[in-house]
């Protein structure tokens, strides 16, 4: 018996039109693992989900998902997995009870036995007391809540949720978490969770592996991908990008490890607390006072910073505008 739940070997997706949204990677999952994909819109998250999901085929390459294979055997694989996605087609006149009766009559439970399953998902995703309103008047951490109920029916051995907490609210978001740890955590259930969220990554998973344009451009638990960065990080911002670029020369004694961002300027130093005094004294000697000055130890987006040359966290404040009150 295999203890790897999924098993990607060089997976490449390309769409019509030469898109090439997945190109050849590479990864597994153990079971009981919580896994994050985590990358910025567009990295090729939901084409990944969708084909271990048995929804898309893979261009080429290999896949096997509890055991069997994405192409030879998906109904075997449907059995066994539960699948919360971006879009959700729910019927807004039917209540959340309502919904999961039918969704556990449509896996072959009795009436009896569906009606106890509702009952206990809703005591699960702390909805019971709004089990008999209509979804429709549900608010939208309720909804996601909902839909995280709704693909654990059938109780699942396997969990990919995409992107499930993109545009809630930090009150939302934590209580996502908290039942999405519970389903891991007391119940083994494993997960595959994508995310353009590196807090999330950085709170839940066992493991990450970071996306960027189709590729895996780093893979490690939270802690071993911080540590790849190095000590601590100093970011200072300028009024202008010449004088971060100029601070950038002033400083290159103390460090050659940086990067320079839209007139930011990171460093990557051993001793942080110890060289910021000296560092900002120098600048300001040369005239280039930093506007902003931050010292911390290095995070997830630090890291994606690192491979990828661009940051991870302002791309997805984009995509968090339309945000959902709870
Ligand atoms: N059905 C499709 N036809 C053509 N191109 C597609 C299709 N689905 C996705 N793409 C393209 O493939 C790339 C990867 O998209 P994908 O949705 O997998 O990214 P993502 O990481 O999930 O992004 P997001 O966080 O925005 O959901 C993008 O360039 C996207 O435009």
């Amino acid at each position: 018996m295999s203890n790897q739940a999924i098993v990607v070997e060089d997976l490449v997706k390309t769409f019509k039109g030469d898109v090439k949204a997945v190109q050849g990677i590479s990864f597994e999952v153990e079971d009981g693992e919580f896994f994050a994909f985590l990358g910025p819109n567009g990295a090729g998250k939901s084409t990944t989900i969708q084909v271990l999901t048995t929804l898309l085929n893979p261009t080429s390459g290999s896949v096997t998902v509890s055991g069997f294979d994405v192409g030879k055997d998906p109904i075997s694989i449907r059995r066994e997995i539960g699948v919360a996605l971006q879009e959700t087609g729910i019927d807004p006149s039917l209540t959340g009870r309502e919904l999961l009766e039918m969704q556990a009559r449509l896996f072959g439970f009795s009436k009896h036995d569906a009606k106890n399953r509702a009952q206990e998902l809703l005591d699960l995703i702390h909805l019971a007391e709004d089990g008999d309103r209509k979804v429709g008047k549900y608010s939208g951490g309720m909804r996601r809540r909902l839909d995280l109920s709704l693909c654990l029916v059938h109780r699942p051995k396997i969990l990919f949720l995409d992107e499930p907490t993109t545009g809630l609210d930090p009150y939302n978001r934590n209580a996502i978490w908290d039942e999405i740890r519970t389903l891991n955590r007391e119940f083994g259930t494993t997960i595959f969770l994508t995310t353009q969220y590196l807090e999330e990554a950085d709170q839940l998973a066992d493991r990450i592996s970071i996306i960027n344009k189709g590729k895996i451009v780093a893979s490690g638990s939270s802690q071993q991908l911080k540590k790849t960065v190095g000590m601590d990080v100093i970011d200072l911002s300028f009024q202008q990008n010449e004088d971060a670029e100029k601070a950038k020369e002033v400083l290159s004694s103390w460090t050659k490890d940086y990067r320079l961002t839209n007139g930011e300027l990171t460093l990557y130093v051993d001793n942080g607390a110890y060289l910021l005094p000296d560092m900002v004294r120098k600048l300001d000697k040369e005239g280039i006072p930093p506007i902003s000055l931050n010292l911390a130890p290095p995070t997830l987006d630090d890291v994606f910073l690192q491979v990828t040359g661009e940051h991870l966290e302002e791309k997805a404040v984009i995509k968090q505008e339309g945000v959902v009150s709870p």
